[in-house]
């Protein structure tokens, strides 16, 4: 795992507002603090750090040692004090780069052994959005009389301040690995938490396991109810259960790696947005190489698309990256690549009121950054 680059800061990629859809918690730790976790862990013997550290450091992976990977760094990171720390961390990475709309997205998990429910497990993460002091953080909760939210407490300060503001959304994962029973705990979970900034259910984990129909009852229930779902969609070669998942018609779909013509044409008639994750893709060896990424196709055909990191700390990046990677690979200029990012405020699935102020944002900064709308 390579350190994160500072070299872009001051550029446009860097400076520009950013709307980030496709980012998991877990996965966006920065490799200081997984490190620094792991050493804790080896000095009580519960691993052994050095063995751990040839894992973590390890640049190139495919898409079966990614999660692996992840079944150690849940192992590091799933108790509720780390949870807390990971999330604030995270919130402050991407705030720092100028992302402006977070959907953070996250697996809620239950350890006994530790009195950790899935409940608790969001709690935590919750948790970590409130102890975020040097960025001001709306994540959408609905404050009553007495109650500690990070934003609104301390909108005033932010406003006389000039603090950095990050609106942070929640998405609840459901593993792959999980039962109906588990998926529709998630969605239930998400329905009480709607009040504090959860908008929506993605489909994650390992795409070599689990069935589509496994996790049908919970996703219909969560569009029912009124959740947002994405999902990741054709990470691996699946002809049929892209069709199901494309027929479900979901908000987004991340990742349509191994998407057949059928299935673009399906795609494309339904403007289901894409969430690209470049980086990831290439990581993961899902793509060959970035110039043949079917980015190029979505955005010549004028599809939905966004531009995201996927697991920032895993596959060393940020999304100021991958917005030069996108500029530098396919020749897109600065004021197309602000558009890109502007754009993506369609997609989002916070509420109309966020999506004014983004509005509102992207528009002043297009005077900043010197470039004309028309
Ligand atoms: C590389 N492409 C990917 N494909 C599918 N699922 C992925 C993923 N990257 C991450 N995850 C999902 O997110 C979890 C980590 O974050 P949380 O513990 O939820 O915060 C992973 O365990 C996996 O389920
Ligand atoms: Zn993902």
């Amino acid at each position: 795992m390579a350190t994160r680059s500072d070299s872009t800061a001051g550029n446009w990629w860097q400076m520009m507002p950013k709307v980030e859809l496709h980012a998991h918690l877990n996965g966006s730790i920065r490799d200081t603090t997984l490190l620094e976790l792991a050493r804790e862990l080896g000095e009580k013997g519960s691993i052994v750090f050095s063995d751990v550290e040839q894992v973590i450091m390890k640049n190139d992976r495919s898409l079966r040692e990614v999660f692996k990977l992840f079944d150690l760094i849940h192992l590091i990171t799933t108790d509720h004090k780390t949870v807390t720390r990971i999330t604030k961390e995270v919130i402050e990475d991407f705030a720092a780069e100028n992302v402006v709309y977070l959907e953070l997205r996250t697996t809620p998990k239950r350890n006994a052994s530790i009195g950790m429910s899935k409940e608790s497990y969001l709690q935590a993460v919750l948790e970590g959005l409130m102890a975020v002091k040097n960025v001001d953080v709306d994540f959408g909760q609905e404050v009553n009389e007495g109650s500690t939210g990070n934003s609104h407490p301390t909108n005033d300060v932010c406003c006389l301040s000039n603090k950095k503001k990050i609106y942070v959304r929640l998405l609840l994962s459901i593993d792959r690995r999980e039962s109906t029973e588990a998926a529709m705990e998630t969605v239930e979970l998400a329905l009480r938490l709607k009040r504090s900034g959860v908008v929506g259910i993605d489909l994650s984990g390992n795409p070599a396991i689990g069935e589509w129909k496994t996790f049908l009852p919970a996703l219909k229930f969560a569009k029912e109810e009124g959740l947002s779902v994405t999902l990741h969609c054709g990470e691996v070669p699946n002809s049929q259960e892209v069709h199901a998942m494309l027929d479900f018609i979901p908000g987004r779909i991340g990742h349509a790696c191994f998407l057949e013509e059928d299935h673009w044409r399906k795609l494309k008639s339904y403007k289901i947005p894409v969430e690209i994750c470049l980086t990831s893709n290439i990581r993961t060896e899902s793509i060959s190489s970035v110039d043949v990424h079917h980015f190029a196709d979505l955005y010549e055909s004028r599809h939905p698309i966004t531009l995201c990191t996927d697991d920032s700390g895993v596959f060393s990046t940020s999304l100021s990256n991958e917005f030069v990677l996108a500029a530098s690979t396919f020749g897109i200029g600065k004021k197309e690549m602000y558009e890109l990012a502007r754009d993506a405020i369609n997609f989002i699935f916070g509420g109309d009121g966020v999506k004014e102020k983004l509005e509102e944002i992207f528009a002043s900064a297009a005077v900043e950054l010197e470039i004309s709308i028309d």
